[in-house]
């Protein structure tokens, strides 16, 4: 028997691995719209919880935990040779790789939680959900599932007759499992421990797991962005594809196709990377005289460098730290300070970096460094907004 979930691999074999998890009652197929896009720049992996679409109801016992069903994902990924990967899921699929990145940081490249949740409400509700499946079967859930998934605009159509068909054939026992899963969930103690670049993502209208759940997201993981999509209930993947998909090429890496494309690409990764404070301020600052510069930046150094899979954005701050001690460029220095803790550097390792500038850069540069480093950290500390909002900077990038 297989201890693996089911899985479909799609995408060039040497691109950056990229799992992308389903929630609850759905298949790997909830994915449909956006893989392909996806396996441009990645090698995709779409996977299959316990007893729902292709994967085996055995792999999970009577009751099932997220730490369990974020093991059935390490085993895929031993069983793929994935030592690390990026991770993409919807409710309880974002669920499970939230707890992969607390509990397994070294796996996770980057991490996008899309309309989940660290804690999905009163456990009764869950259990309640869980017996009633153990006694009647998945099939009462069909009524329900359209506002429980979307916004009473979705126009349905085959999607929905897909999503519920998929809900029908999970298997009861296992989807039951999954339900105590959530009921037992609560990642809120344990969200600052994440250290990979995330991503959460809102289903404005969401019931089931409504913004104010994902803001606790972003608010408890160091650097999160928060991107909340209007007209869109929980499957906002499905609801919503574009701005969706826009935002996980933007967060995961993706080589834009034309200037355009680089240019919204560029847009969302600055955005991500230096907050909307700062690039706001930047393009309303633009005069006839920078606003090339401001379009040179955007496409290039954030749509065409930043925004490539080949490393991380932590790597891409320690690299972008130590360039700007040697040239001495200490605006963008503190800039790139507040960047690097938005990309998930705590101090100490802003400090590690800082030391190893000293070795490469020269005693000198690396005290300069340490005093704007320290600067910057303070003043993120002690407000972080309002450190944002303050600190004085040119049309830097
Ligand atoms: O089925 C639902 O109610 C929506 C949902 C909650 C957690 C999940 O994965 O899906």
């Amino acid at each position: 028997m297989s201890l693996v979930p089911h899985f479909v691999i799609e995408g060039p074999s040497d691109a950056p691995p990229l799992l992308l998890a389903p929630s609850l009652g759905t298949s790997l197929a909830v994915w449909d719209g956006h893989v392909k896009a996806l396996a441009r720049d990645h090698r995709v992996i779409r996977w299959d919880l316990p007893g729902h679409g292709g994967s085996a109801a055995t792999l999970v016992g009577e009751r099932a935990t997220v730490a369990e069903l974020a093991d059935l994902v390490l085993a895929l990924a031993d069983h793929l040779g994935l030592e690390r990967f990026a991770y993409a899921g919807i409710s309880i699929g974002g669920a499970v790789g939230a707890h992969l990145a607390v509990r397994h940081p070294d796996r996770i490249t980057s991490l996008a939680l899309v309309c989940s949740s660290a804690h999905f409400g009163e456990p009764q509700a869950w259990l309640e959900r869980a017996a009633r499946v153990r006694r009647e079967g998945t099939e009462f859930l069909a009524a329900s599932a359209p506002a429980r998934w979307f916004t009473s605009d979705f126009p349905g159509g085959e999607a929905l007759e897909k999503l519920i068909s998929d809900q029908r054939a999970a298997d009861p026992v296992a989807y039951a499992a999954c339900c105590e899963a959530l009921a037992d969930c609560d990642l809120r103690g344990e969200l600052d421990r994440i250290t990979a670049p995330t991503l959460v993502i809102a289903g404005r209208e969401d019931t089931a797991t409504p913004p104010p759940h994902s803001r606790e997201l972003a608010d408890g993981i160091a650097g999160a962005g928060l991107l909340e999509i209007p007209g869109a209930g929980h499957l906002a993947p499905v609801e919503r594809p574009r701005p969706v998909l826009d935002a996980l090429r933007a967060h995961f890496g993706a080589a834009p196709s034309d200037d355009a494309e680089r240019h919204a690409a560029g847009t969302a990764m600055r955005r991500a990377v230096l907050g909307d404070a700062h690039v706001d301020r930047a393009l309303a600052a633009a005069t006839p005289l920078t606003a090339g510069f401001q379009d040179f930046i955007t496409r290039y150094a954030w749509g065409e460098i930043w925004t490539r899979p080949g490393l991380d954005r932590r790597t891409r701050s320690c690299v972008t730290l130590t360039a700007l001690v040697a040239g001495g460029h200490h605006e963008e220095l503190a800039l790139h300070v507040r960047a690097a803790v938005r990309n998930g550097l705590t101090p100490e390792e802003i400090g590690e970096v800082l030391l190893q500038t000293a070795v490469y850069c020269g005693v000198p540069a690396a005290n300069a460094a340490f005093a704007i480093a320290r600067r910057v950290l303070d003043e993120a500390t002690s407000d972080e907004t309002t450190a944002d909002e303050t600190t004085d900077h040119k049309d830097d990038h």
